[in-house]
């Protein structure tokens, strides 16, 4: 290759989903070059295969459960869903697999763009394998980001191959809904995809190797899913685990460790996911490929030295949800260009230049029958780094905007607060209609409000939000009786 075979721009990133998007579009808008190498569609995992699928697929399961719990209304969304409708909706919201939405959004910003497979080539060069098999060599001034996602893990299953499992990608773009499904794992992706799949008339059976769903969040979210599921039709074993599958006469048959054997139409693995490392040419500057990219707050990878290489979103394993990359990308943006123009950086906590977010308020929704809403700690991490924290919990079901929502509400509310600062530090709602509630915790943490400025923040009637004041008085009575942990 000659050098003028080269392209040179202040900035290269590698994957353009939902956080390399973000990215180059913050980096771009501080006035520096910006390529963006993408080698499937701009846009990511999230906007074909994930979120914005998946949710479609929610959206009318949790209307009409919801709608079947308001007197009045219940006998009109007793029927079935129209599959058939809410598949071409997910399809819409798909933008049917093409990315030129996103691809004139690209040049609208000022972004230019390299389709193929991006590696790094050493320090500040990446090279580029595109459609046709050339290569196309690109040089970055003052950075590379890497964005490259993740992709669905899957167990180490003899003849798994032969088995045609779906993974996320499926279960998210499936054409029809099959008449059995085996779901293994008790996630995120485990539980939404379940509560989709099973209000679109498909038999569904959750396989959990623990003793509960969403094993990651307040033991009593999936407590309530599982009743839900259970409601809805579906069949949720615990403690178990695949021992042997295969798929005989296009149907899947397993046996699990319990010694029984099952038979579907499809088998989905929600194991978790895997970073997408391992053909970037992470040896050419001296890191091992494969792993996860850790990086510091800045989002520079610690194991690289120099200040050029970042790595953003799902592939730093910070936090696995596209707002969450996204708010890295603001952060990653403002560090090169920082960098860049020889600006000092400001990393102190909250500060332009930390992600701090990402490790004291992450926030998620779990769009399943109840929503399950979450930010900041939860017990389970508290005690498993030893952090001393009040837990104040209350019933939702008493909550008068929640009886408004359904006379027969279900759901629970749970906050942290650190003892000393007298701060929140972790919520979680659990119920229908709890989704939009969770930004006001995350204001709350972020904004380290003290417990006697919260007092303040009147809640309007009849709202779920009524449950902050609630909480605050369940928290005033532990307190002047001396409870901690109820
Ligand atoms: C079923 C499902 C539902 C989800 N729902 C939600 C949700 O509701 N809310 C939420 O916040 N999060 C959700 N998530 C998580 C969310 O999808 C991810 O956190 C998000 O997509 C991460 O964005 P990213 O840009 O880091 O990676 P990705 O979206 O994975 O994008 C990475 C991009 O890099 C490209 N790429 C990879 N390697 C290379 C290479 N070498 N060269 C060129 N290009 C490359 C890929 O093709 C891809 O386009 C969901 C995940 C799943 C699986
Ligand atoms: N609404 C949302 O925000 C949303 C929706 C979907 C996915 N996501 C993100 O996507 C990521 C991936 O989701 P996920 O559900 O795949 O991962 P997860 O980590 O949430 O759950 C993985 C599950 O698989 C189980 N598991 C792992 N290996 C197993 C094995 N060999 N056999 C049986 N069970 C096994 C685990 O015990 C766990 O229950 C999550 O981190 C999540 O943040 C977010």
């Amino acid at each position: 290759m000659t050098s003028e075979d080269t392209r040179t721009y202040d900035v290269v990133v590698i994957g353009a989903g939902p956080v390399g998007e973000n990215v180059a579009d913050r980096t771009t808008a501080a006035g520096l070059s910006t390529v963006i190498v993408e080698s499937e569609l701009v846009g990511g995992e999230c906007s074909y295969w994930a979120c914005e699928p998946s949710k479609a697929l929610l959206r009318p399961a949790l209307l009409r459960a919801d709608a079947g719990r308001v007197p009045g209304l219940a006998p009109a969304a007793a029927g079935p869903l129209d599959a058939a409708a809410v598949l071409a909706h997910r399809d819409r919201m798909a933008a049917h697999w093409s990315d030129d939405g996103q691809v004139e959004w690209l040049k609208t910003a000022g972004i230019d763009l390299r389709r193929g497979h991006g590696r790094l080539d050493g320090p500040r060069r990446v090279a580029v394998t595109t459609p046709d098999g050339g290569t196309v060599h690109l040089r970055a001034r003052h950075a590379v980001a890497l964005c490259t996602g993740s992709s669905a893990a899957l167990p180490d299953l003899p003849g798994l191959a032969a088995l045609r499992p779906w993974t996320s990608r499926e279960a998210t773009s499936a054409p029809q809904p099959p008449g059995r499904l085996l779901i293994v794992g008790a996630g995120v992706v485990a539980t939404e995809m379940a509560t989709a799949w099973q209000a679109l008339g498909t038999q569904v059976t959750l396989l959990a190797r623990g003793t509960r769903l969403l094993p990651q969040m307040e033991p009593f979210a999936g407590g309530l899913v599982a009743d839900r599921l259970r409601g809805a039709g579906s069949d949720l074993r615990f403690g178990v685990t695949v021992a042997t599958a295969a798929r005989t006469g296009g149907e899947v048959r397993i046996a699990l460790s319990d010694g029984s054997r099952l038979t579907a139409d499809e088998i989905l693995f929600a194991t978790g996911r895997a970073p997408r490392t391992g053909d970037i040419g992470l040896e050419t500057v001296g890191l091992p490929p494969g792993g996860w990219l850790t990086t510091d707050d800045t989002l520079t990878v610690t194991a690289a030295p120099g200040d050029w290489l970042y790595a953003v979103g799902d592939v730093n394993r910070r936090a696995l949800l596209t707002h969450q990359g996204k708010y890295q990308a603001r952060i990653a943006g403002a560090v090169i260009a920082a960098r860049a123009c020889g600006t000092p950086l400001d990393t102190g906590r909250w500060s332009p230049h930390a992600g701090t977010a990402d490790t004291a308020a992450v926030p998620q929704v779990v769009f399943t029958d109840p929503e399950v809403a979450g930010v900041g700690l939860t017990t389970i991490e508290a005690r498993r780094t030893g952090r001393r924290v009040d837990v104040v919990d209350y019933d939702l079901g008493h909550v008068a905007g929640a009886l408004q929502h359904d006379p027969d509400y279900r759901g629970r509310a749970r906050v942290l607060i650190d003892p000393d600062r007298r701060t929140v530090v972790g919520a979680t709602f659990a119920g229908p209609g709890v989704a939009e509630l969770l930004h006001s915790a995350t204001v709350a943490i972020t904004g380290e409000i003290p417990v006697e400025r919260l007092w303040h923040a009147v809640p309007p009637f009849p709202t779920i939000s009524e449950v902050w004041l609630r909480l605050l008085e369940t928290y005033r009575d532990q307190h002047s009786r001396g409870d901690r942990n109820p």
